[in-house]
């Protein structure tokens, strides 16, 4: 981050910018249940567009939320948050393109299809993006206890001349100004974080995990021990990480692990990872990446379910579920788990 990155925080954003407006919030899945809820509780008028045969009708209702179709939710509001999956965010334009009038705002939480050219809007709608850093769950856990979530903000399009100060209110409303939001662009945001977790987050931590338990079974070690050190153990390292940056949790671990970490870590991810790294940002920087996740939509997902299903039965699953049935950490999470699987899987 630069030095002249802008951060907005609560005082920046004025709540009456969204007195008298009502938001659409297009899928209740796990950013759009968030933003639905926190906006209403924030005093904003929403109405929760999802499709008539949708499995998340019921919860939206049984949070006391308006449900309507996308279009019709769409034709009753002035601001639309279009918060269901990427994939399906083209389509579901394509059904709601008719209701956007002059003035209103089409709201994305990433830049996928405006950055790659998958939904392109009329000149005379706003287009803005409030993306929070972070799983939508925590996004409303941190709102009920009265606690912000990180968040970016970008303009694609001010028709109006007043789409910031609007963002700046949608972003206080979902409690994303009470912890600061970072000012970025379309473009900036949607390869940053496809690249983080692809090559970071996601993808990255997960084979780190899977190729060190393999190393350590495969070298006769019990898989108990290889999970719990491998994938269990990730959480505190992160939780230190995550509090105080690189520099607490270096100084919480031992001066050996400290050592052996600062000359090993190297060893493992090396120069070959980082050109890995570089290939990886090219592609998703080229749209490569983007055209061939598109294509694996329009052929109905074969290599994403089968690469689905090696990881399901991935050994260390079988260990890990055993492993958190018997030890008591699996009940401190069990109400987190619950609430996450509330949501629907998408296949
Ligand atoms: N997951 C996250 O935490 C983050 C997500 N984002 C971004 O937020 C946006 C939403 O992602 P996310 O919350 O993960 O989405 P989800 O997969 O959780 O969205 C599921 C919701 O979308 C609805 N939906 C699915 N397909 C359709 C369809 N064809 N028509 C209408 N509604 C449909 C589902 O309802 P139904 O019951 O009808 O299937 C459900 O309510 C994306 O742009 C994503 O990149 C940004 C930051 C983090
Ligand atoms: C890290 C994954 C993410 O980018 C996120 C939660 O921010 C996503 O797309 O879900
Ligand atoms: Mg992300
Ligand atoms: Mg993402």
């Amino acid at each position: 981050m630069t030095n002249d990155s802008t951060i907005y925080y609560d005082d920046d954003a004025n709540d009456a910018r969204l007195e008298n407006k009502t938001v659409a919030v297009l899928g209740y899945g796990s950013q759009g249940h968030a933003h639905a809820q926190n906006l209403a509780e924030s005093g904003v008028d929403v109405v929760v567009g999802l499709r008539e045969s949708s499995s998340s009708r019921k919860a939206a209702e049984a949070d006391g939320l308006r449900v309507a179709t996308p279009k019709e939710a769409a034709s009753q509001s002035n601001i639309v948050s279009v918060l269901v999956p990427d994939t399906v965010q083209p389509a579901v334009y394509d059904d709601i393109e008719s209701e956007l009038e002059a003035g209103d705002t089409l709201q994305f939480a990433h830049g996928f299809n405006i950055h790659y050219g998958q939904i392109e809007p009329p000149e005379d709608v706003d287009v803005t993006m409030v993306a929070p850093k972070s799983p939508g769950h925590l996004v409303r856990r941190n709102y009920q206890a009265d606690e912000g979530t990180p968040g970016l903000l970008a303009i694609y399009q001010d028709a109006s001349g007043e789409a910031k100060a609007e963002a700046l209110a949608y972003a206080k409303a979902i409690g994303c100004t009470r912890a600061g939001v970072v000012e970025t662009s379309f473009q900036e945001e949607t390869e940053t974080d496809l690249f983080g977790e692809q090559a970071v987050l996601c993808g990255g931590v997960t084979e780190l995990i899977k190729m060190g338990y393999e190393t350590l079974v495969d070298a006769g070690y019990s898989p108990e021990m290889a999970y719990f050190e491998c994938l269990n153990e990730m959480k505190l390292i992160v939780d230190l990480l995550y509090e105080g940056g690189l520099g607490e949790m270096w100084d919480s671990v031992s001066d050996t692990a400290e050592y052996g970490g600062l000359t090993r870590g190297e060893v493992v991810v090396d120069d070959h990872a980082r050109e890995r790294m570089e290939q990886v940002l090219e592609e998703v920087q080229n749209g490569e990446f983007a055209r061939e996740w598109i294509l694996e939509n329009q052929a109905g997902r074969p290599g994403y379910r089968q690469k689905r299903q090696a990881e399901k039965s991935h050994e260390i699953e079988d260990v890990g579920a055993e492993l958190r049935d018997l030890f008591a950490w699996a009940d401190e999470d069990e109400s987190a788990d619950e609430e996450k699987r509330e949501v629907p899987a998408d296949d």
